[in-house]
Parts: C-alpha cells; sequence; structure tokens
C-alpha cells in the first residue's frame, strides 16, 4: 500500500474580504477551501481581507478541508505581510499567484521558513503551491514544481493565461491543451498535485461538466473552483463507476493473494496485475471512500 494521498478534487476561492463567504466556506464539503487575498480583493481591501482570513484561520472550525491561501504577488507591497500573518494562522498551503521561475518558490519559500521560525511553527510544515497564469510560466513549470520540497501542487490559471496568450476562452479548450499538458507532466515528474483552472460561466453547467470531463480524462488532481454550487459537478465526475470499483476490489484482492504466495504480479480473467494496476486500483478504492460509495468494510453500497 502507498503512502495516503490526499484527495484534492475541489479547491474553492473563497474572497477574503467577504465575512459571510468566509466563516460559511466549510459547510460546501470542499476538499480544500482557499481563501483569497489577491485579485479577488481591492487594493483598498487588502489589510482588512488579511485580517478576517487570520482570525478566521483562528476561530473557524473548517472540519478536514485542507486550508489554502491565495497571498498576492511578488510584484506587490503586501506578499510579505500576507506570508506572516497566514504562517502564523497555522494555514496549510500558501498558494502564490502568477509564479514564472523556480526562484520566485525560493523567494517565498525564505520568507516562510523565517516566518515559521518567528512565529515558533514547526519548519517544514507550511506547504507551498504555485499558479502558472503566463506563457513564461509554462515555459518553467518543471523547475517551478520541483522548486521545493514543500511543493504540493501546481496549478494552472487560465483568465491570466489566456490574456497573457493574447487569446481568450473558448468552449472546446483548445487554447489550453499546451498548458494543460506541460502543467500535468510538470506535477507528475515532480510527484506533486496538478489543478485545472476556473470556469467562471456559473450558467454554463454543460460547459462546466465538459471540461471537468476533460481534465479527469487528462488525469488532473482536480480544479480550481469559484462556487460551491461546483463542488458536487466535479465529485459527480472524478466518482467511479460500480464496474470501476468491483474491479479495483478484485484487483486487490488477486494482488494480496499474490503476495502471499511471494510474488508482485499475477494474471486477473486474464490480463496482467501488477504494480501500476494495484496503484490505479487503490486510487479508485480512496475516491469511493470519499464519495460513499463503499462501506468501511470496503463493500460497494446500492444507491
Ligand atoms: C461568482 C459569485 C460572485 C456568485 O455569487 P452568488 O451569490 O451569485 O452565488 P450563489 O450560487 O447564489 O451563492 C449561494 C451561496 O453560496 C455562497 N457562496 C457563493 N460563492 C461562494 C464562495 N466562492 N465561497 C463561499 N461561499 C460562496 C453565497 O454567499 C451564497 O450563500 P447564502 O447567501 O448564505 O445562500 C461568487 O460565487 C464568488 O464570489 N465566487 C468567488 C469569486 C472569486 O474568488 N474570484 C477570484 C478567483 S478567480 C481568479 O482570480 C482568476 C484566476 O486567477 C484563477 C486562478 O488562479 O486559478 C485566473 O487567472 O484564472
Ligand atoms: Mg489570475
Amino acid at each position: 500500500m502507498v503512502a495516503e494521498e490526499r484527495l484534492r478534487r475541489t479547491m474553492m476561492f473563497v474572497p477574503g474580504n467577504n465575512p459571510a463567504m468566509v466563516k460559511d466556506a466549510g459547510i460546501f464539503g470542499a476538499d480544500s477551501i482557499m481563501f483569497d487575498l489577491e485579485d479577488a480583493v481591492s487594493i483598498t481591501e487588502k489589510d482588512a481581507a488579511r485580517y478576517l482570513v487570520y482570525e478566521a484561520l483562528k476561530t473557524v472550525d473548517y472540519g478536514n478541508a485542507e486550508l489554502v491561501v491565495r497571498i498576492n504577488g511578488l510584484d506587490t507591497p503586501f506578499y510579505q505581510n500576507d506570508i506572516k500573518a497566514m504562517v502564523k494562522a497555522n494555514i496549510d498551503v500558501i498558494r502564490l499567484p502568477k509564479v514564472e521561475s523556480a526562484e520566485m518558490i525560493k523567494e517565498l519559500e525564505r520568507l516562510v521558513e523565517s516566518a515559521e521560525k518567528e512565529f515558533g511553527r514547526e519548519v517544514g510544515s507550511t506547504h507551498l503551491m504555485a499558479a502558472i497564469e503566463s506563457a513564461q510560466g509554462v515555459v518553467n513549470a518543471n523547475e517551478i514544481a520541483a522548486a521545493s520540497d514543500r511543493m504540493i501542487g501546481i496549478a494552472l490559471s487560465a483568465e491570466d493565461y489566456t490574456t497573457d496568450m493574447k487569446t481568450h476562452r473558448y468552449p472546446d479548450g483548445q487554447e489550453l491543451l499546451y498548458a494543460r499538458n506541460v502543467i500535468l507532466h510538470a506535477a507528475r515528474a515532480a510527484g506533486i498535485a496538478a489543478f485545472d483552472t476556473v470556469f467562471t460561466n456559473l450558467d454554463d453547467t454543460e460547459g462546466f461538466y465538459r471540461e471537468t470531463r476533460l481534465i479527469h480524462q487528462l488525469g488532473f488532481d482536480g480544479k480550481s473552483l469559484i462556487n460551491p454550487r461546483q463542488i458536487a459537478m466535479v465529485n459527480e465526475v472524478y466518482q467511479p463507476t460500480a464496474k470501476e470499483i468491483l474491479n479495483a476490489q478484485n484487483v486487490i484482492a488477486a494482488i494480496e493473494e499474490a503476495r502471499r504466495k511471494g510474488s508482485g504480479v499475477i494474471a486477473m480473467n486474464g490480463q496482467m496485475v501488477d504494480r501500476p494496476v494495484v496503484l490505479r486500483a487503490e486510487r479508485v478504492m480512496r475516491l469511493a471512500k470519499a464519495n460513499n460509495l463503499v462501506d468501511s468494510e470496503g463493500n460497494y453500497i446500492e444507491k
């Protein structure tokens, strides 16, 4: 069994200047809640938003959700105070926007480590992720993904990226195909998660499903979201079918039997079952459990 991989299907942006949204963000069941101090917050509200998110992190119970904050960029006067406040508040992950090089992640890491020491937090306990929002970021995706042991993932940010590329978003997503594949490969090569971009038209449910099915097929761990309505749709696409669950259970049973006999490979219904097949089966079972499709014994629950 490999180390349990955290599910990160849904990473929901929550504007850091909206007290009601910040307070209630935990009730919708997102895998990760991402408080935003950057583009959803106007310049005049930067300090107030930082303070609001800091207080919420200290006082609100967000259950098992992973807590992420998108700080302001390294080209702003706000990021140093953002880092200090969020490290002090014990945030799980800091997401740096508009990342274009490994050096930017190393600069973030230096400041995070200094804040950890200042506030008595264990050095290395604050994780990092990068949003890639430009051609330069895509070109340097490999070095960004591998820039720090603290990195848990990289994300495509298609609104800024398409602007940088002098295009805009189309329904078929052709304009994002290269960036999606580069980001996915960079993440996988570095052993970290890959997140797809936000989908901003809340009325286009069909378009949202189409995009989510595409990124699921490509292999993304999940998506950045802007609204709670999008969470159930992503979970639906990412949930395994009954057939996939049954197959995964058979694979795990078969490999356990093989291991008892001292072998790492076995044939099941004429198909070879080896390590990659077992890893895929284990991921299917993690997704099945997260979607309450199996009971504590791992048996499929008919709905
Ligand atoms: C779009 C809308 C105004 C619609 O509001 P509406 O009120 O019409 O929505 P409803 O569905 O009616 O809400 C039903 C109930 O849920 C509550 N509720 C809604 N949204 C919630 C939420 N997010 N968190 C918690 N609670 C929420 C709401 O308060 C209500 O609660 P209640 O009144 O109690 O029933 C709202 O969703 C919203 O503000 N979204 C976040 C926008 C945002 O953060 N943008 C910046 C990030 S993108 C970016 O920067 C581009 C990027 O950088 C991205 C990258 O880097 O990846 C790039 O370059 O691509
Ligand atoms: Mg952006």
